[in-house]
């Protein structure tokens, strides 16, 4: 016993020293949240491992006739506060503690904005690009064929993330609805609109990250309509976010995705831009109304609100002491490294974190579920200010917390998270005596 601890312990400290391990970086900051909340380190023990991790072999016939056998997995993270939930990721670099981390920061984000959804993730190790549309469609259906037995409506719901679309979803759900012999809306979201899918969510992370933006703006009395920007990433979440950024006056200078980058002093003209990308033939950095730039030189620009928008891993020790941000917002997943978030700190830089910042799509996909559920459909307005009402009860539980511990707004979204996901384990018996604060966050 004395030697498991000891491994355990082990296996703990080597934490810091895996910096941009994704899993690694999220056991960590769960673990000093427990401490700093004074939780039961038990606590810890239970939030650090995802219940279910599911890897598929997927081997699929290419237009060439050879066969290639892709890699998949489906994390579950945790199911107290009702099924698991979050997007599924095709990328060459998804790997299994990428997609663990993922489906950890879907419990706390859902916690946060006060979603009954546990967390869950998928990924599929493949560069999209290389595959035909009908090669996509084939993969996209043997995927869902391969992970059918852990997910359902009531289980685990999937949903959209890097390099999948409402298309993908749509390829998705119908082969599920073929090998279960009638149609389970609810079994998926960020479909398109026709099949069940919710008005709103297309835009519903963007439109998200814009509103803590905003509440951010509030605290540090800035004037957005006189602000800056710059994004990296232009792709669903990357756009929104511009689209609805540009609708509040705010000037963007820069954006960048996989394959470069633009800048224009003077703006970018954002409607344009959006109607160059918006039948995905086109690379935002390809826009001609702009010079180029590289992503290392963006994340320097004398701008107010810096958005990665993309991948983990990009704001890091190297390219966050040039940053002159006031805000970053975090509308991608884990971008920034400890590294890299100890120097914003220094620089007093005001992070809206990742788990509260780009909650939207998955409080939209919650309402998707809802709708599917009763087969009864919002007019969009109502999504919009259901979506509103949570992301800002979200950031002021965040704020409150950060005003309370003088911490980071990370570090009080991850005790936000965990607060609420210690009740539903007290609630349910898992763990008994915690001298936890009591510290309700139910919107109700
Ligand atoms: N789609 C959704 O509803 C949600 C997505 N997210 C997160 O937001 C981020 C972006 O997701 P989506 O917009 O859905 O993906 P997407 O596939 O639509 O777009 C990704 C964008 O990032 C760019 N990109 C990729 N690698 C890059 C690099 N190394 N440097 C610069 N740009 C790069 C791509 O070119 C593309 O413009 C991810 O971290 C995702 O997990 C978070 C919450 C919900
Ligand atoms: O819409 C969802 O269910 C999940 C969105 C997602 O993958 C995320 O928030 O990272």
């Amino acid at each position: 016993m004395a030697k498991e601890k000891q491994n355990q312990d082990k296996a703990e400290s080597d934490i810091t020293t895996h910096d941009h391990n994704p899993y690694d970086i999220v056991k960590g900051l769960i673990q000093e949240s427990v401490k700093a909340l004074g939780l039961d380190e038990n606590v810890y023990h239970v939030l650090k491992k995802p219940m279910r991790v599911l890897e598929v072999s997927l081997p699929i016939r290419m237009d060439d006739g050879t066969i290639q056998n892709f890699t998949g997995f489906r994390s579950q993270h945790i199911d107290i506060l009702g099924p698991t939930k979050g997007g599924i990721r095709f990328h060459p670099n998804v790997n299994v503690d990428e997609v663990k981390a993922l489906s950890v920061w879907m419990s706390l984000k859902t916690a946060i904005v006060d979603i009954p959804f546990g967390g869950g993730k998928g990924g599929v190790i493949v560069d999209p690009e290389n595959l035909s549309v009908s090669e996509l469609e084939t993969l996209s259906r043997t995927y869902i064929r391969k992970i059918t037995p852990i997910i359902g409506p009531q289980k685990d719901i999937p949903a959209p993330d890097v390099n999948t679309s409402p298309e993908v979803m749509g390829w998705m759900i119908d082969e599920f609805d073929q090998l279960r012999g009638y149609n389970i809306p609810g079994m998926i979201t960020g479909k398109p609109v026709i099949i069940g899918g919710s008005l709103g969510r297309l835009e519903a992370t963007g439109r998200g990250v814009v509103f803590t933006i905003r509440e951010a703006a509030k605290v540090l009395d800035m004037d957005l309509s006189k602000s800056t920007a710059a994004l990296q990433g232009f792709g669903n979440v990357g756009s929104m976010t511009a689209k609805f950024l540009h609708e509040l006056g705010v000037k963007i200078v820069a954006v960048t995705d996989a394959r470069g980058g633009i800048y224009n002093e003077e703006g970018i003209d954002i409607p344009a831009l959006l109607d160059f990308v918006k039948d995905g033939s086109n690379y935002a950095s390809d826009f001609s109304d702009a010079e180029s730039i590289t992503n290392d030189k963006m994340f320097g620009l004398p701008v107010d609100i810096l958005i990665p928008a993309a991948i983990e891993n990009q704001v890091t020790k190297e390219t966050a002491g040039n940053i002159q941000a006031k805000i970053v917002a975090e509308a991608a997943n884990g971008p920034t490294t400890p590294d890299g978030d100890k120097i914003l700190e220094e620089k007093g830089v005001f992070v809206i974190p990742d788990i509260l910042c780009n909650a939207g799509g998955v409080t939209v996909s919650y309402f998707e579920w809802v709708q599917n559920t009763m087969n009864y459909y919002w007019k969009e307005k109502e999504v919009n200010e259901k979506l509103e009402e949570h992301m800002l009860f979200g950031f002021e539980k965040v704020l409150e917390m950060k005003n309370d511990k003088k911490c980071r707004m990370r570090d009080a979204a991850y005790m936000v998270g965990i607060n609420h996901l210690v009740k539903a384990m007290e609630a349910r018996g898992w763990i008994r005596g915690s001298d936890m604060e009591s510290n309700h966050n139910d919107m109700k």
